[in-house]
C-alpha cells in the first residue's frame, strides 16, 4: 500500500486533449477536463496547452476543484541550439510553475527527436548522441537543475521513445553522468515498456532518484502492429498504443511495490494518451482511479 500522506495522485490532460495532435479532443474544454479529473478523484493535473496561460486564472480554476498543478513538460534543445535559448525558456516556465504552486518540471531533450514526425517509424533510426553531445546535454541539465533547485523546484528528466534518451544503455549512461543532487528521473512505465525495457528493473535501480512518476499502460498487440507496419509514434497513439494503468499489458504490481518499499514521496500521475473519441477520457479516468485504489490504497 502507498501512504496517502506521502503520495498524491494526479492525471495528465493528454487523454482529453492531445498537445502532440491537437485535433484529438479539441472539443474538450479546460473546464470540462479539470472538472472530470476532480470528479474521478484526482488531486493533481499536469499542464495542457488548452489551459489558461495566466497563472492566477489557472490556479483559481484548480483551487475551486481542490486540485493543483503537479508538473509540466519542458522541451530542451541543449545539444542542437545555444544553451542560453533553452535556459531562458526554462526560467520562464519555472516562474510560471512557481506561481501556480508546482514543484516539478519534466524535461525532455527534443533535439533530433522523432516522436512528433508523422512519416518516421518510431521503432527505427532514432538519433544517437556522440560523446560531445552527451557532455553538452549533461552540463546543460546540471545548470538547469541548479536553477530549478534555487527556486525550490525539482528538475526531472523524461526518458522518451524517439528521443536521445530512450534505451536502457542511454538511461544508465544518463543516470551515471548527471549530478544526482540537481537532476532527477521522471519514471514513465509506458515509455520503458514500449522501448522493450523492464520497468521493474529501472525503477529498482533508480527509485531513490525518481521524483515524478507517469503511470502509462501499453497494448503490446498495437506495439507489434506498429513495428510491422513501420508506424510513427503518433500513428500508434491514435491506434491505441497506450491506455490507463490496469487496462493493458504492463505489470504494475512490482512498480507499486518498489515505490512502497522505497517510501516514495511525491506524485504518481496517470498519463494515458489515446483517441478520446474511442476511449472516453472521463470513463478511462474513473477506470484508472478504481484500479489504483484497489492496488495501492491511494
Ligand atoms: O510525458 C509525456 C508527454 C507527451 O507529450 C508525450 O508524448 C507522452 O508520450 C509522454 O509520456
Ligand atoms: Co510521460
Amino acid at each position: 500500500m502507498l501512504d496517502k500522506n506521502k503520495v498524491s495522485l494526479g492525471i495528465a490532460p493528454i487523454g482529453w486533449t492531445n498537445d502532440d495532435m491537437p485535433d484529438l479532443g479539441k472539443e474538450n474544454t479546460f473546464e470540462q477536463t479539470i472538472s472530470e479529473m476532480a470528479l474521478a478523484g484526482f488531486k493533481g493535473s499536469e499542464v495542457g496547452s488548452h489551459y489558461p496561460a495566466d497563472p492566477k486564472v489557472l490556479k483559481k480554476a484548480l483551487d475551486l476543484r481542490g486540485m493543483t498543478i503537479c508538473n509540466q513538460w519542458f522541451s530542451s534543445f541543449l545539444i542542437s541550439r545555444p544553451y542560453e535559448e533553452t535556459e531562458a525558456a526554462f526560467i520562464k516556465q519555472c516562474q510560471f510553475l512557481t506561481q501556480v504552486g508546482a514543484k516539478c518540471i519534466g524535461v525532455s531533450e527534443q533535439s533530433y527527436s522523432i516522436q512528433g514526425m508523422l512519416d518516421h517509424p518510431i521503432q527505427e533510426g532514432k538519433y544517437v548522441m556522440n560523446d560531445e553531445e552527451w557532455e553538452k546535454l549533461v552540463t546543460g541539465l546540471n545548470k538547469l537543475g541548479r536553477i530549478a533547485k534555487d527556486q525550490g523546484m525539482v528538475l526531472t528528466f523524461h526518458h522518451h521513445m524517439g528521443t536521445v534518451v530512450q534505451t536502457e544503455e542511454e538511461i544508465d549512461r544518463f543516470m551515471e553522468s548527471v549530478n544526482p543532487e540537481l537532476v532527477f528521473l521522471l519514471f514513465d512505465s509506458g515509455h520503458l515498456s514500449f522501448a522493450g525495457i523492464d520497468p521493474e528493473k529501472i525503477l529498482k535501480k533508480y527509485v531513490d532518484r525518481v521524483r515524478h512518476v507517469h503511470l502509462k499502460d501499453l497494448r503490446k498487440e498495437v506495439v507489434k502492429q506498429s513495428r510491422d507496419g513501420k508506424w510513427s509514434f503518433l500513428k500508434g497513439v491514435r491506434a491505441g498504443t497506450f491506455t490507463v494503468p490496469g487496462d493493458g499489458d504492463v505489470d504494475f504490481a512490482p512498480i507499486f511495490r518498489i515505490l512502497e518499499e522505497a517510501d516514495y514521496q511525491g506524485w504518481v500521475v496517470v498519463e494515458a494518451e489515446q483517441d478520446p473519441a474511442k476511449a472516453n477520457p472521463f470513463e478511462y479516468a474513473l477506470k484508472a482511479r478504481k484500479y489504483i485504489a484497489e492496488k495501492t490504497g491511494l
